[in-house]
């Protein structure tokens, strides 16, 4: 599934087009360094001993720029990502490229080169801003790149998908003069890919507001996935990764990055890792059909009168059969994925309809009925509940903060099970990451 050419470049030149690329980033001796990995293609490796906590790397963006996605601000500036006040014709550059771009930035020169290649695109509309133009702002910027750079670019791995190109299809419906040739076209696809394969999307607090950015790391993007990984990483701002080791890792042990969200079940992470990544994940906690006894996947068993959970029987295949931890029933996958997106869509319809008062009265009074409380679904409602009761501070009461506490504590020691250690996830609960 993925494109050639990434390849063809050895990784002892991939790790020196690294090395340049990070600039005064590169410590004089890294503990981390880029090898070939048994998981899959090159992987970032502990050169020695790493403690917990202990910082692995930090790295500026090969590439970015804003997601555009559906649910976040699109009047952000494309090159500081500070939000843009006032109506559209202050917040367009007035060269009439159709891109939001802030007053300073425009003094610097930085946004000239960008400016003028969409003006010679010619924007069908400049007098607001198109989701699908702003994108490809982050697409566009390989042309930018210099040799050395558009060189590592090349060398990520790129996995090919038939929808990656709609990314460029509706872009160039924006324009009257989109390119069409073969070469230019190609590097666009291959740019796509590589993001899609590899990028991050980082939430980062510029001014204090969280922007949305899409962002292309070449070291970070080298880390393979493990569904419980042993470093954790957050944003310093919208052009910058910190990686830390979440646990201990030794000497010559794979660093690695969780693709997924850590608390889904193994059934919802293989289904998107699949789907995105396009491979089978077969760490420990995937072929642990209890995920190290967190049984983030039980549901409740249906026989008459046992009161057990059901569990996956085994978890390398993607729709094993499941079985009664009590009485041993077995049952198809099929009916208990109907049983979990029956607890999937009224639990997340609750989350999207309630506030936060109902919704704790809803997972501590008529969750228990019909899902277990260590399924994924409820864990992540309790998850809701403490990330709106931290964004609307002070409006609730004892009660409710001391559910919210609980849920915490209860999230924690799933965490602990899993052994997941600092991961980022624990960080954000426990506000060490703003
Ligand atoms: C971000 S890249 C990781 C770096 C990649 N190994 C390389 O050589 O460039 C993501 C791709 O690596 C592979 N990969 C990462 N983690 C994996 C895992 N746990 N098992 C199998 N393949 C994995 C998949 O092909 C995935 O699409």
């Amino acid at each position: 599934m993925a494109l050639k050419d990434h390849k063809s470049i050895p990784t002892a030149e991939v790790a020196r087009l690294i090395d340049l690329h990070l600039g005064e980033l590169r410590e004089e001796n890294p503990n981390w360094q880029v090898i070939d990995s048994p998981i899959s293609g090159r992987g970032v490796f502990a050169r020695r001993d790493i403690k917990r906590g202990e910082l692995i790397f930090r790295e500026h963006t090969l590439l970015n720029g804003p997601t555009a996605s559906k649910d976040t601000l699109l009047n952000t500036c494309i090159l500081c990502f500070r939000l843009l006040e006032g109506d559209m014709k202050q917040v367009l550059c007035p060269a009439g490229c159709s891109l939001p771009v802030c007053v300073a930035c425009q003094q610097t020169g930085e946004h000239d080169k960008e400016c003028k290649l969409f003006r010679y695109w010619v924007p069908k509309d400049t007098t607001r801003i198109n989701p699908f133009s702003l994108r490809i702002v982050s697409v566009m910027r390989c042309f930018l790149l210099t040799r050395e750079k558009r060189k590592l670019l090349l060398a990520m791995q790129a996995n090919s998908d038939k929808y990656y190109m709609r990314e460029l299809e509706r872009a160039s419906e924006c324009f009257e003069n989109f390119p069409k040739d073969k070469e230019t076209l190609g590097f666009f696809y291959r740019t796509v890919s590589v993001y899609n394969t590899n990028a991050f999307e980082g939430r980062s607090n510029v001014d204090g507001h969280e922007t949305s950015v899409r962002a292309l790391f070449a070291l970070a993007g080298l880390m393979n996935h493990n569904c419980t990984a042993n470093s954790s990483h957050h944003f310093d701002d919208a052009r910058t990764i910190v990686v830390m080791a979440a646990r201990d890792i030794a000497q010559g042990e794979e660093i690695t990055a969780t693709y997924t969200k850590i608390l889904w079940n193994t059934f919802a992470r293989q289904l998107f890792l699949r789907g995105t990544k396009h491979f089978i994940c077969e760490c420990k906690r995937c072929l642990d059909p209890t995920e190290n006894g967190t049984y983030l996947s039980a549901l409740f068993c249906r026989e008459q009168g046992c009161k057990g959970i059901v569990i996956p029987v085994q978890s390398k295949i993607l729709q094993p059969d499941w079985r009664c931890t009590s009485c041993e029933t077995v049952a198809p996958h099929a009916k208990m994925a109907r049983y979990q997106d029956f607890a999937l869509n009224t639990i997340n319809n609750r989350i999207n309809t309630s506030t936060v008062h109902e919704l704790i009265t809803f997972i501590n009074e008529m969750c228990p009925r019909f899902c277990p409380p260590s399924n994924y679904v409820l864990v992540e409602a309790k998850l809701n509940v403490i990330w709106r009761m931290s964004r609307f501070k002070g409006e609730f009461s004892e009660e409710e903060m001391q559910h919210r506490d609980r849920y915490r504590d209860e999230i924690l020691e799933i965490m602990e099970k899993l052994g997941a250690g600092d991961c980022t996830l624990k960080k954000l609960i426990t506000n060490e990451i703003p």
